[in-house]
């Protein structure tokens, strides 16, 4: 198959190290031998998604999709932090405009992520609330250190997850499960999430999680892979185009919602008891 020949493995390589040296907030390497792609979240201090970290997320996803990834590795810079979601400073008090752009970004990184042609694997070596959550779903298989806690809070921050990222727990846990997560915004610590199905395996150190995500990845080596992206897009495809048939109505009514003094005052009590950093009165 023409991307396994070493040129074009090379000239992906020789991309990707120059995409990285203009994108320090993703830093992707791919492994020559294997062809697989290690992209890995690097904003400081806790990989919060702003609309600069989204951007360099999905310019990187359409590249790897351009230059038919083999297989892609989703892990952080971070030893104690996946991504910690949304950067909930940018979501107060708001420039309408940047949270419209900032939505329709999550938007596309989901719709790249989740649909990719490629086989994906995060590597959870670190907290993953909400929009971290988001990420490790987005892959279809998920390894996690020990000690970190993993889910979606939107309920306790003051809003529903979209229906897209429902679907996506849905799938991932049952129906049941996904219920009573999701209206109680719970965050599972690893050992929880592996019995609910969340992820799929636990590692004590990241290069055994490494480890265990190339042995996924190995798997579909000897799988047509038009054949295992035809499949993929077969189970994930109706998702994604509610999606896209929904896309700029979702962001109108999620810039509605944000922009809303009660989701504000929320968000505000929220990040006064939840986070360190506090907001400047
Ligand atoms: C139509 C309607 C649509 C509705 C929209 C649906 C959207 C669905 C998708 C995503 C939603 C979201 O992602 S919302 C974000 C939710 N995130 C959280 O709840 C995480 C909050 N943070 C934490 O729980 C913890 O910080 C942590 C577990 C991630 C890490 O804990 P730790 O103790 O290791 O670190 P600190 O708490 O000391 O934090 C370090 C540092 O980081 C800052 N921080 C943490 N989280 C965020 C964040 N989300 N955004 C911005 N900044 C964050 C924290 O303030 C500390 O800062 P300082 O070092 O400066 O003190």
């Amino acid at each position: 198959m023409a991307f396994r020949t070493a040129r074009n493995l090379a000239y992906f390589s020789n991309y990707i190290r120059n995409y990285s040296t203009n994108g320090p907030l993703v830093n992707v390497t791919v492994n020559e031998k294997s062809g697989f792609a290690t992209a890995t979240l690097q904003r400081p201090s806790v990989n919060s998604l702003n609309l600069e970290l989204l951007t360099e997320i999905s310019h990187t996803l359409q590249q790897l999709e351009k230059n038919k990834c083999r297989g892609l590795i989703l892990t952080s810079a971070s030893n104690k932090v996946f991504s910690a979601g949304l950067d909930l400073f940018e979501l107060h008090k708001p420039n309408a405009d940047k949270i419209k752009q900032m939505w329709s970004t999550l938007q596309e990184v989901w719709i790249k992520l989740y649909g990719s042609s490629y086989p994906t694997v995060a590597v959870v070596n670190g907290h993953a609330p909400a929009g971290g959550c988001m990420l490790a779903l987005s892959c279809e298989y998920r390894v996690m250190l020990n000690n970190f806690i993993i889910g979606l809070n939107e309920a306790q921050i003051g809003f529903s997850a979209p229906m897209w990222l429902i679907d996506g727990m849905r799938n991932t846990i049952g129906s049941r499960q996904a219920e009573f997560a999701l209206t109680a915004g719970t965050l599972f610590k690893t050992e929880e999430a592996l019995k609910i199905g969340l992820v799929d395996e636990v590692a004590q150190s990241k290069e055994e999680a490494i480890e265990k995500a190339e042995k996924f990845l190995n798997k579909f080596a000897k799988i047509p892979p038009h054949a295992r992206s035809m499949t993929k897009a077969a189970l994930r495809g109706a998702n994604i185009q509610a999606l896209v048939r929904n896309k700029d109505e979702e962001v109108r009514s999620y810039v509605d919602f944000v922009t809303d003094s009660q989701f504000q005052d929320s968000l505000g009590e929220f990040i006064e008891l939840n986070l360190k950093q506090k907001l400047s009165k």
